[in-house]
């Protein structure tokens, strides 16, 4: 365990004059330039990449006005931020937001991009990718509540997450979210026909996955479906913060565990669950009502009136903000806000700590 001793006050002399701003901790920059591409098929893209600039100022990273490319490679480290709309945009990024807006028309425009087996490789390779809303869906390894006869998913990461899971457009809400990760002051959250995550899936060993590649000969492994998640191996490493409510797991609790395949293989990234609403109570008729009240949740969260449109099956929580490795996902928009910390946060502590290798 840590503990943290009180810091000894400076020395008079070298106390800061109190209007002085005090420097940001210095970050470990690579020594190339850093380009972070934003998915730009359908949705809130160019307001990402409005964020991301914030961010980059507020981080004090400098900027590159024009997009470094991976053919002109520098020595020097610039930050820029570009709209990425087929894979040859994406092999110069070296992390990537996928935005909030239909995922339907994401799925469809990255399919005929020809994008779909690249993106698939990158998250694969656990390149930093954050998933908005609709961009959230993408990343899940299962998705309900989607599109007659399916639609495809990016996957990635090791949850399923219900498609509208608050309602339609009319149930869109703000609130201001607890997310540890960003400290004690809230986030304003905006949630438009969000997804919520239903449950956490067991991870996929590497000969799971390999047979399912073979099985489908090239199709998706990753689709909007309802298949349970019972052929899997080993449990998720979990990492909650102490103050988020508890996950609830796909496997019925009467299953028992299925042992741990010896491939060696199933390792994961661990689940990092960075926020969560408080659960709504679902009526025997489906009709699911949030009782945030006993949760400390925020006052406009505790009006929120689920439809009864979508039936999913009742939850413990509402898990809205994920991390896996270097895979993020919010169910919200921090895009249609002006605060930069999420931005800031993917960039800190996601993208730099994956090309900076201590
Ligand atoms: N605001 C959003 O991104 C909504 C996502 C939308 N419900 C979908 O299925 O893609």
């Amino acid at each position: 365990m840590q503990c943290s001793s009180p810091k000894p006050s400076p020395s008079p002399s070298r106390r800061r004059s109190p209007n002085r701003r005090a420097s940001p901790p210095r970050l470990n920059l690579p020594s190339h330039p850093l380009v972070i591409g934003v998915l730009a098929l359908q949705g809130a893209f160019r307001e990402h990449i409005t964020l991301l600039h914030k961010a980059a100022r507020v981080l004090d990273l400098p900027s590159s006005p024009s997009a470094s490319t991976a053919s002109s490679p520098s020595n020097a480290f610039s930050f820029s931020a570009i709209l990425v709309r087929n894979a040859q945009d994406l092999a110069a990024c070296h992390a990537l937001i996928i935005p909030g807006g239909e995922s339907t028309a994401i799925a469809l425009g990255v399919q005929r991009a020809g994008m779909l087996r690249e993106l698939r490789t990158w998250v694969a390779d656990d390149r930093p990718t954050w998933g908005t809303c609709a961009g959230m869906i993408m990343l899940a390894r299962e998705a309900s509540g989607g599109k007659r006869g399916g639609q495809e998913l990016i996957g990635g990461m090791d949850c399923r997450v219900g498609r509208n899971g608050f309602g339609s457009q009319v149930d869109s809400f703000e609130t201001q979210l607890n997310i540890p990760a960003l400290g004690p002051e809230p986030f304003p959250a905006v949630f438009i026909r969000a997804p919520v995550v239903d449950c956490l899936l067991d991870p996929v060993s590497e000969a799971e996955a390999a047979a399912n590649d073979h099985a489908s000969a090239g199709q998706s492994s990753s689709t909007m479906t309802t298949t349970k998640a019972t052929e899997t191996t080993g449990a998720l490493p979990l990492i909650i913060a102490p103050s988020l409510l508890p996950y609830r797991s796909c496997r019925p609790k009467s299953q028992e565990a299925p042992s741990i395949s010896n491939h060696g293989s199933s390792w994961r990234p661990p689940m990092e669950i960075l926020a969560a609403l408080a659960a709504p109570v679902v009526s025997s008729a489906h009709s699911p009502v949030a009782d945030a009240s006993s949760h400390g949740a925020s006052p406009r969260a505790e009006k929120l009136v689920l439809t009864a449109s979508v039936p999913r099956p009742p939850v413990d929580t509402q898990i809205v903000a994920l991390r896996q490795g270097n895979l993020v996902a919010t169910s919200f928009h921090p895009e249609l806000t002006n605060d930069v910390r999420l931005h800031a946060f993917f960039i800190r502590d996601v993208v730099l700590p994956s090309l900076v290798r201590p």
